[in-house]
């Protein structure tokens, strides 16, 4: 799988991004860290927009985000236009989130989920295909409300 992700976490996911990351080394899937590098306490917000940014330059295929919770990351990366960021605890819902939402961006909390688990939510997000047809009308809505902010 020729995969280019972005991940980045705040102090509370930080140890489980560490956990995600070699998970990714073991299957060979490309990522860039764009932080927190320690448990010191930071701000989800700040990495939360660089992460949403690159995602939605085009730089990578997918993000990925933690926090303690994965709900402030994961509202923070959705003020990025183009964003669908979702937070899934469990491997059904990340499928669904590329499957039906084809969402750009896995968020989820390291507070609330252990290793095992996230790294299996990893996997169903990434291997899912975004379905099309009424879902992609549906994303085109979201897509709309959107634009109405300008
Ligand atoms: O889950 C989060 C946001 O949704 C944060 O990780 C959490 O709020 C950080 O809390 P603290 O500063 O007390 O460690």
């Amino acid at each position: 799988m020729e995969l280019k992700l972005a991940i980045g976490s705040d102090h509370a996911g930080f140890r489980l991004k560490e956990a995600v990351k070699k998970h990714l080394n073991r299957r060979g899937i490309e990522y860039k860290d764009f932080g927190t590098y320690s448990e010191e306490s930071c701000d989800y917000p700040d990495i939360a927009r660089d992460v949403a940014i690159a995602v939605k330059n085009g730089e990578f295929d997918f993000g990925i985000l933690i926090c303690g919770t994965g709900i402030g990351i994961s509202i923070a990366a959705n003020k990025v236009k183009g964003i669908r960021a979702a937070l899934c605890h469990d491997t059904f819902s990340a499928k669904a989130a590329r499957a039906h939402n084809n969402a750009n961006i896995l968020a989820m909390g390291a507070r609330v989920i252990g290793e095992g688990l996230a790294c299996e939510i990893v996997d169903s997000f990434l291997s899912a295909q975004f379905e099309g047809g009424r879902h992609q009308r549906r994303v085109d809505k979201i897509h709309e409300i959107e634009n109405m902010q300008d």
